[in-house]
């Protein structure tokens, strides 16, 4: 659906180069939501920027739908701009225009004839859950509502894709989670491609299949959104995932969990999703001649499967628990030994 090939973006000011995007190898594929990660600064918007053509790079190729975007005259590169919508953070509102007039604006732009037009909105209105705030005007909506409104004129023109600048970063944790919520049940029902950049990974964690991790201009890392966060390659990465995980609090508790369960040893083991541990657990009990406690477990769920922890103390003779440790392993459970002194 979009491919980005060696994609390089540089500015030139009067303090010279900066160097927004680098070498940026990127496929989105139809139909699915794939979110881009970065700390401000790392070139997230000049990326979702060159994906709507709105800039263009300094080297490399854009391929939207088969057609390189950058090579493109200005007449087709308006038609692929009406197949690339684009949602913002703070909403972009028409202020004087009501909900009805703001989502009708594009259809306007487009030359849909009104009776067609006002069809398209009532329906917009309904898919975006605004029935009854039509005649509403954005200063008496709330952050949510105005970026349902966002979202129903992004959609008016049945776009391709749909871009989302930091689209729930100026909302509360709730109305995040219900404008997230919208934007999956979109991608579902109209099978619309979705690419979002944000900093939060919990938005990535909750809506993304994969994923992709700027720093400084580059990508550097991606891939499927379970993999990303169970095995974090980079410092960045595994920056990010404590956003989510409990890891930082359990590393704390760690310390806690080692003066409290002074004895035997302490075992981390990370499964994923379908892994079933209560058979490893129960074989343990059963197979082993050890104390076996649970002391620690928590999981986190991703559009992709779950993941999660678990900490158990093992008591007993050392040999018998370096066999259970064993045994664990051969299951193909990741296993950590904490307190291995
Ligand atoms: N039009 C421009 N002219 C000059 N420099 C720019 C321009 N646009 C972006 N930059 C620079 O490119 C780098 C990447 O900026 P960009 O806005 O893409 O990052 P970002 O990850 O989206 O961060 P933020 O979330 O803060 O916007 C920054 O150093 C920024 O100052």
């Amino acid at each position: 659906m979009i491919s980005l090939k060696n994609i390089s973006k540089k500015f030139s000011t009067k303090q010279g180069t900066i160097v927004a995007v680098e070498e940026v190898n990127l496929d989105i594929k139809k139909g699915e939501i794939f979110g881009i990660i970065g700390y401000s600064g790392a070139g997230k918007s000049t990326l979702i920027r060159l994906l709507n053509g709105l800039e263009k790079p300094t080297s490399g190729e854009i391929i939207v739908n088969n057609e390189d975007i950058t090579k493109i005259n200005e007449v087709k590169l308006r038609q692929v701009r009406q197949k690339v919508s684009m949602i913002f953070q703070h909403f972009n509102l028409l202020w004087s225009r009501t909900v009805e007039e703001n989502i009708a604006f594009p259809l306007e732009i487009a030359g849909i004839p009104p009776a067609q037009r006002s069809q398209r909105v009532k329906e917009l209105i309904d898919l975006v859950g605004l029935e009854g705030r039509g005649h509403y005007y954005p200063s008496q909506l709330s952050g949510g509502q105005k970026q349902r409104v966002g979202i129903a004129r992004a959609l008016a023109n049945r776009p391709e894709v749909l871009l989302c600048d930091e689209a729930t970063s100026a909302l509360d944790p709730e109305t995040t989670d219900s404008i997230l919520d919208l934007l999956v049940s979109i991608n579902a029902k109209l099978g619309l491609t979705i690419v979002l950049i944000t900093h939060e990974m919990q938005v990535i964690q909750k809506i993304c299949g994969r994923v992709a991790v700027m720093e400084k201009g580059h990508v550097v890392e991606e891939g499927n959104v379970l993999d990303v966060f169970q095995n974090p390659q980079q410092t960045i990465t595994k920056r990010f995932v404590s956003q989510v995980s409990d890891s930082n609090k359990a590393l704390q508790t760690i310390q806690q969990l080692k003066e409290l369960y002074p004895n035997g040893k302490l075992i981390k083991l990370v499964f994923v999703g379908e892994q079933a541990v209560q058979p490893i657990l129960s074989r343990l009990i059963k197979q082993f001649d050890l104390e076996v406690n649970i002391v620690q477990g928590n999981i986190s769920h991703t559009q992709t499967g779950a993941f999660g922890t678990l900490i158990l103390q093992l008591e007993g003779e050392a040999l018998l628990i370096d066999d259970a440790i064993r045994y664990i392993h051969e299951q193909k459970v990741n296993t950590e030994v904490i307190n291995n002194d």
